[in-house]
């Protein structure tokens, strides 16, 4: 190979109007990989005109994709999508400026103090992305909580860190289906709090969701209208939750918490401009697809592990993990082979993590490419000298410079990405990257990103259980003491279903103990509640 300050400067992309680089100089493609990929690069350009311009690119589902106008509604393929997202912007912005004032108040007259946001997957990810990242909650007008799972533990915890302030918490229920049983149960775990404390909970609900103005009516929808709600925020059907942080399910959090809106958009909008068009060496999604081509051989073959060195872009993979993995983690290409594709995503944060798998990742099993993100400016604040002239975030460059080339010294693959700081703005940038880079990559390996139906076999099988679950109780109940082989056999289920069942049911139900004995199936269940 080259001497590489001569490959780092080939293959580093610049944006100076951005403050943006992205460093692709210790990735090991060889001389003729670019030319070898330019027909898979033509078809993902080609797909991407296609796309932005509305076309159905998500063909199991009949819907176009259209998460690139969110920034630029004149790209919208009709006037009225355009006025959509203009009126839906223009909206968020309204809502929380009398949130704000105090226009809109608490049900006990005083201003919203709190924001309890209640979604899961992509009607989470993006808004604890942003929070963590640019919501600083010493000065935010609201400070932010998040339900984000069917965990009552976790839900009652959340509740008591809110505490009294529960009287001027504003809650958030975020589902483009308006059907997802995790935020379902939240939102009615919510409810049940405000009532224990004597106040209404539609006085201080919003919702954000398919409307049918959208073409998407949901049952939150319809519940949030008969309840009369404080507000309906729509979702279209043409924005897919792990890409909806720039719709209404990102920008309603975002203004409610303070932040210029107009700044991510136009971060992100321009990030767009720039990975639009061709030539490849200044497309920096489209490098960053070709990347992970050459790293997995196309096949995700290795881990993406993303590592920011900046705390507040911590969440940063836990996003990705999802815009990555639930668009690319598919089993079928389009043409309807089992391809069994995805890229694994993971990380936090450096310099924290090299203190946690970087041993691995150094000397390790050789499977992953790394994705360091520099953020050049360590603090607003001035900064105190650690060592004679070397700050805190001296070090952060340090450790950051040192991991990477560690690991190049012993053949581990990395790319880097540059900004300045962390704001609204560069983060927009982020986002708009990675989102284009999925799709290109998703053509480069012929799938379509934009449905999830692995998804729906888990959440099948838990209705499945769900049903079986209460079979079980009826069964217990009324045989008295049983093994779960005796209640299968009664109920016609699966003796491990039911195994399960019975152990829940025995752990969390005070008219169901369990007698253990030597394996599972002799294990006896007894019910000492009431008889039925
Ligand atoms: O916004 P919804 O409809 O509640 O969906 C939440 C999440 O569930 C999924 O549909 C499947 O996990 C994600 O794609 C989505 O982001």
């Amino acid at each position: 190979m080259m001497n590489l300050w001569t490959r780092y400067q080939q293959h580093l992309l610049r944006y100076p109007d951005l403050g943006f680089s992205l460093d692709i100089s210790r990735m090991n493609f060889d001389d003729g990989f670019f030319a070898k990929m330019e027909p898979l690069v033509a078809r993902a350009f080609e797909d991407m005109k296609k796309l932005e311009a509305g076309e159905i690119a998500n063909p199991d589902e009949g819907r176009m994709v259209g998460h690139y106008w969110l920034r630029n509604s004149a790209l919208a393929p009709t006037p009225e999508l355009a006025a959509g997202i203009d009126n839906d912007i223009a909206d968020c912005k309204v809502f929380a400026s009398k949130i704000h004032s105090g226009e809109i108040t608490a049900q006990n007259g005083a201003k919203f103090s709190k924001l309890l946001i209640i979604g899961i997957g992509g009607s989470a990810l993006g808004p604890q992305f942003i929070t963590d990242a640019l919501v600083d909650a010493h000065s935010a007008p609201l400070q932010t909580y998040f339900f984000d799972n069917t965990d009552p533990d976790g839900i009652q915890r959340t509740i008591a860190n809110i505490g009294a302030d529960l009287a001027t918490t504003l809650s958030v229920v975020i589902s483009k289906s308006g059907g997802t049983p995790e935020t379902r149960n939240g939102m009615l775990e919510a409810r049940a709090a405000y009532e224990r404390a004597g106040l209404d909970f539609s006085k201080h609900a919003v919702a954000v969701t398919g409307t049918a103005s959208g073409g998407i009516s949901s049952k939150l929808e319809a519940y949030a209208t008969e309840n009369d709600w404080l507000k309906i925020f729509p979702m279209t059907d043409w924005v897919g939750g792990r890409t909806s942080i720039m719709s209404t399910v990102g920008l309603v959090p975002m203004t409610l918490q303070g932040i210029d809106i107009d700044l991510i958009l136009s971060g992100s909008a321009a990030m767009d401009e720039k990975t639009r068009t061709l030539p490849t060496a200044q497309n920096a999604s489209m490098l960053l697809a070709l990347m992970w081509y050459q790293a997995g051989n196309g096949k995700g073959a290795k881990d993406m592990v993303v590592l920011p060195y900046k705390d507040r872009l911590m969440l940063l993979s836990k996003y990705l993990q999802q815009l990555v993995m639930e668009s690319i983690g598919k089993q079928h290409d389009l043409d309807g082979n089992v391809v069994n594709q995805g890229i694994a995503v993971y990380g936090n944060k450096g310099s924290t993590d090299q203190h946690a798998y970087v041993q691995q990742l150094r000397d390790g099993v050789n499977n992953f490419f790394a994705t360091f993100i520099e953020v050049r400016k360590g603090s607003d604040q001035p900064q105190v000298e650690v060592d004679p002239n070397t700050t805190a975030s001296d070090y952060l460059q340090g450790f950051l410079r040192g991991t990477r080339k560690a690991l190049f010294d012993s053949d581990r693959e990395s790319v880097t990405l540059s900004i300045e700081q962390a704001t609204p703005y560069t983060v927009g940038m982020l986002v708009a990257l990675f989102e284009r880079a999925v799709s290109f990559y998703a053509s480069l390996v012929n799938i379509n990103a934009y449905h999830q139906p692995g998804v729906e076999a888990g959440k099948k099988a838990a209705v499945d259980f769900l049903k079986v679950l209460t079979s079980v109780r009826n069964a217990i109940a009324h045989a008295g003491s049983a093994t779960a082989n005796v209640i299968a056999v009664s109920i016609q289920a699966d003796p491990e279903e039911v195994y399960h069942c019975l152990t829940h049911l025995a752990a969390n139900d005070p008219q169901i103990q369990v007698q253990l004995a030597d394996s599972p199936g002799d294990d006896l269940f007894t019910w000492v509640g009431q008889s039925s």
